[in-house]
């Protein structure tokens, strides 16, 4: 298989976006991340704002909830479709996951970690709550990255970022059978809007071409993956991709990962901008609630339910 060449985009360590906003480095990038989510609907961020040390801290704690008993993982039941602890799933058997909303407010990250350390584990809950506070920054300045670019007025960022909300999945993939089933998550694209991805040195992770052909992508460790979702491929009207991904284990090790999934608050609408339609972008989509599509899927899994159920 080959390996995907998906744009990687140096975030500079002094990136302080009140100074650099409006200079010309910052179009500049804010031009290669529109490209990237256009062209390939996921790329690679060097981000300094997040140490090592954090997504190290990250992983040993990440290891350390799904060490816990089946009995406790399962404890945490969230009315949110794909958000309670999911273990032994017969689609996907090498897949653990747990989706926490908004730990990047304290209490959300309290409330996860009593439930699965009733004695307490403020070490854990430092850590949830920071890594997701520090992602969830990470995905307001590329949203606000691509906004710039399309030279869209502020007040849609504004709109976007308020009326949104974002979900912290932390993931393991159990080290597949030597014959068998090596699937650690199916081919699927993003509902949400934008999802930021981390991982520990295990690579896994497979996005689908124009083309049709599966690509690995082969993540550096230093790095943060970025894909684009169904709802701003909606509200791009279609322009930036929603990439297609899986997760495929191969080899002796155990990988996790963990993603901060950004979306549309309940209630929220996706509208495309009256600047993203012209003769050469034809209006594609209608205006639609996100939690009615989300729902939709839900119950219609299919891979074209964007189009099918917005798409005008
Ligand atoms: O584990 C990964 O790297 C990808 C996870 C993913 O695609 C998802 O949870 O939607
Ligand atoms: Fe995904």
């Amino acid at each position: 298989m080959d390996e995907a060449k998906i744009p990687v985009v140096e975030f500079p360590g002094e990136l302080s976006l009140e100074r650099e906003k409006g200079s010309e480095n910052w179009k500049e990038l804010c031009n290669k991340v529109r490209e990237a989510c256009e062209s390939h609907g996921c790329f690679m961020v060097m981000y300094e704002k997040i140490p090592t040390s954090l997504r190290e801290d990250m992983l040993v704690a990440m290891k350390a909830l799904f060490d816990l008993p089946e009995d406790t993982k399962n404890k945490y039941q969230n009315p949110k479709p794909y958000c309670s602890y999911q273990g032994k799933c017969p689609v996907v058997p090498l897949h653990e996951s747990f989706g926490i909303d908004d730990a990047h407010m304290l209490e959300a990250a309290q409330e996860f970690t009593q439930l699965m350390w009733p004695q307490g584990n403020p070490a854990f809950c430092e850590i949830l709550n920071s890594m997701s506070l520090k992602m969830l920054e990470l995905n307001n300045t590329i949203l606000e990255m691509i906004f710039e670019s399309f030279g869209m007025e502020e007040k849609h960022y504004d709109e976007l970022v308020r009326d949104s909300t974002s979900i912290f999945r932390v993931m393991k993939y159990r080290v597949p059978p030597k014959e068998g089933e090596n699937i650690g998550l199916v081919p699927h694209t993003d509902k949400n809007a934008l999802t930021v991805l981390c991982q520990n040195e295990v690579q896994g992770l497979e996005i689908m071409t124009k083309q049709g052909l599966w690509e690995s992508v082969v993540v550096p460790k230093d790095a943060f993956v970025i894909v684009v979702g169904d709802a701003l491929k909606a509200w791009s009207n279609g322009r930036l991709v929603a990439v297609k991904h899986r997760v495929v284990m191969k080899g002796d090790k155990e990988r996790y990962s963990f993603g901060l999934f950004s979306m549309p608050k309940e209630g929220a609408m996706i509208e495309v901008p009256r600047e993203l339609v012209d003769n050469e972008h034809p209006l594609l989509y209608r205006p639609f609630k996100f939690a009615d599509y989300f729902s939709y899927f839900v119950s219609n899994i299919s891979d074209d339910a964007l189009e099918i159920y917005a798409g005008v």
